[in-house]
């Protein structure tokens, strides 16, 4: 399968591939499969390609929209990732109401959150208990740390492999997160990273060894398309191990 670095001259370059990507993969899913589910990425990088697809021509009734990770904050908080693509997507977008799936944030215990979660995307996807289904798109961010989704260095959901969703942690607080299983499965994965802030973790991921525990990013294998979207000042020197 496909795994490709691809370098744009600036952000906006950045934005506009990762908007013709996601067009042209849902399109082939709806085609092939008469609907398309994706999860989103949080963060500030995806937000112009958010706002780019409030205003696309697409098969709304068709596309799935799911998170792959969530600060355990309601949606009205200015840090959830499900209220900012509310916000600057979701709002402005005739996409039917019941195709929209955030993650709980409700639970009093973050446990129980990502239990139910994981319960709802097994039915969703009409799958036992035990079954990973395979999203057609997943979009993922990654921190200067190296995090991706919500899966942090040296923290306990690195090593979840018997779940689709789990409990993160930063700085002590919880989040939501996919688990590197589900992640791994999906058809394709894009990962769109922007800034020289993101440089010195890209060096790590791509140097022939390391270590996925100090840079989760790394850990993501997946089986289907892997696209990592960088812009020049994240992808300045990066040497790619062939
Ligand atoms: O904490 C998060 O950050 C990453 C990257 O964010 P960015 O602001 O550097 O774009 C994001 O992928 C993740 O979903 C989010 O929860």
């Amino acid at each position: 399968m496909t795994h490709k670095v691809l370098i744009y001259p600036d952000r906006q370059a950045l934005v506009s591939a990762a908007f013709d990507l996601m067009v042209a993969r849902i399109r082939t899913a709806v085609d092939e499969r008469q609907r398309c589910t994706i999860a989103l990425s949080g963060g500030s990088t995806p937000q112009p390609l958010y706002a780019a697809l409030a205003q696309a021509d697409l098969p709304w009734d068709r596309i799935g929209i799911y998170w792959g990770d969530e600060r355990y904050v309601p949606p009205s908080h200015p840090d959830s990732n499900y209220g900012m693509t509310k916000r600057i997507w979701l709002d402005s977008c005739p996409i039917p109401a019941a195709n929209i799936h955030p993650m709980p944030t409700n639970f009093a215990d973050p446990q129980q959150a990502a239990a139910e979660y994981d319960r709802q995307i097994l039915a969703d996807f009409g799958l036992e208990a035990g079954s990973i289904p395979a999203f057609d798109l997943i979009l993922l961010g990654m921190g200067d740390d190296g995090h991706t989704a919500s899966l942090f260095p040296h923290t306990a959901a690195l090593s979840v492999r018997d779940r689709l969703v789990t409990v993160g942690e930063k700085d002590g607080q919880p989040r939501i997160t996919f688990t590197y299983p589900l992640i791994d499965r999906a058809r394709s994965t894009i990962f769109l990273i922007s800034g020289a802030s993101k440089q010195t973790a890209l060096g790590e991921i791509f140097a022939p060894t390391g270590d996925a525990d100090t840079y989760p990013a790394r850990g993501i294998q997946p089986q289907g398309e892997l696209l990592w979207l960088l812009d020049a000042d994240a992808g300045k020197d990066l040497a790619i191990a062939s």
